[in-house]
């Protein structure tokens, strides 16, 4: 039978990755998008951008809203401080299972908790189930249409504090222009714009960080 991409992205992993070595599973992928078949992973010119952040913030805690095959699960965990956690949700139960021999490829799963379902439905469970009071760090790479509602479901159910950064994949393409609206024109939030590309092409995408004012 058919194998899917992501299945493929997986395979290329496993065969020019070094266990327990990071780095060298976002290399191993970055080429794989670049020379056989593209894919949904921030990639190489917005990762850096996304290193930088993950860095300056150095978050106790961090939500990934999109895991896809785990590429940027694995370069937020590699950079996170010790006894960090990172939260991912992912939507697709084929995209978990590789995302999940991904992130144990790279030796961060002790960092990683990644959990099966809808922004939606987990958001408003997160301090129950998982013990969170507040997210430090949140990178939004899930469906473009779902960046406004749970930005604004994130805020009612009381997970951002003061100085909580938002980092947001695609603000241009595919782009979230309700998302962006509200984060460069409300007073609770101060927004920048990190202008890149759409992962391995030359069309016009972008990153931007809005810090909750509280
Ligand atoms: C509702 C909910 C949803 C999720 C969830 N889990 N996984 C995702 C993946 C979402 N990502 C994308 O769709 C995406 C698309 C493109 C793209 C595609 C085609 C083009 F032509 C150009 C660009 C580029 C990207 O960088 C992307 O990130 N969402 C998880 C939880 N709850
Ligand atoms: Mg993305």
């Amino acid at each position: 039978t058919q194998s899917t991409r992501p299945q493929r992205l997986l395979g290329a992993v496993q065969k020019n990755a070094t266990r327990g070595h990071p780095r060298s599973v976002i290399q191993a992928i970055d080429h794989f998008c670049r020379n056989k078949e593209w894919a949904m992973n921030v990639g190489d010119e917005k990762g850096c951008i996304l290193d930088s952040v993950v860095s300056e913030v150095s978050p106790a805690t961090v939500l990934e809203l999109g895991t896809y095959c785990g590429y940027s699960t694995v370069r937020i965990a590699s950079r996170l401080p010790p006894h960090a956690k990172l939260i991912t949700l992912e939507f697709n139960p084929e995209f978990a299972v590789i995302a999940r021999q991904v992130i144990a490829w790279a030796g961060v799963e002790d960092k990683v908790q990644l959990v099966e379902g809808a922004s939606g439905d987990w958001i408003p469970r997160m301090k129950e189930q998982f013990g969170v009071k507040t997210f430090d760090l949140v990178f939004l790479d899930h469906w473009k249409d779902r960046y406004l509602p749970d930005t604004k479901l994130m805020e009612e159910c009381g997970l951002l504090r003061k100085g909580s950064i938002l980092l947001a994949d695609n603000v241009i393409c595919p782009g979230t222009p309700d998302y962006l609206e509200y984060v460069r024109n409300s007073p609770r939030y101060e927004s920048q714009y990190f202008k890149s590309h759409l992962e391995y092409t030359k069309v016009e995408d972008g990153l931007e960080k809005s810090v909750f004012l509280g």
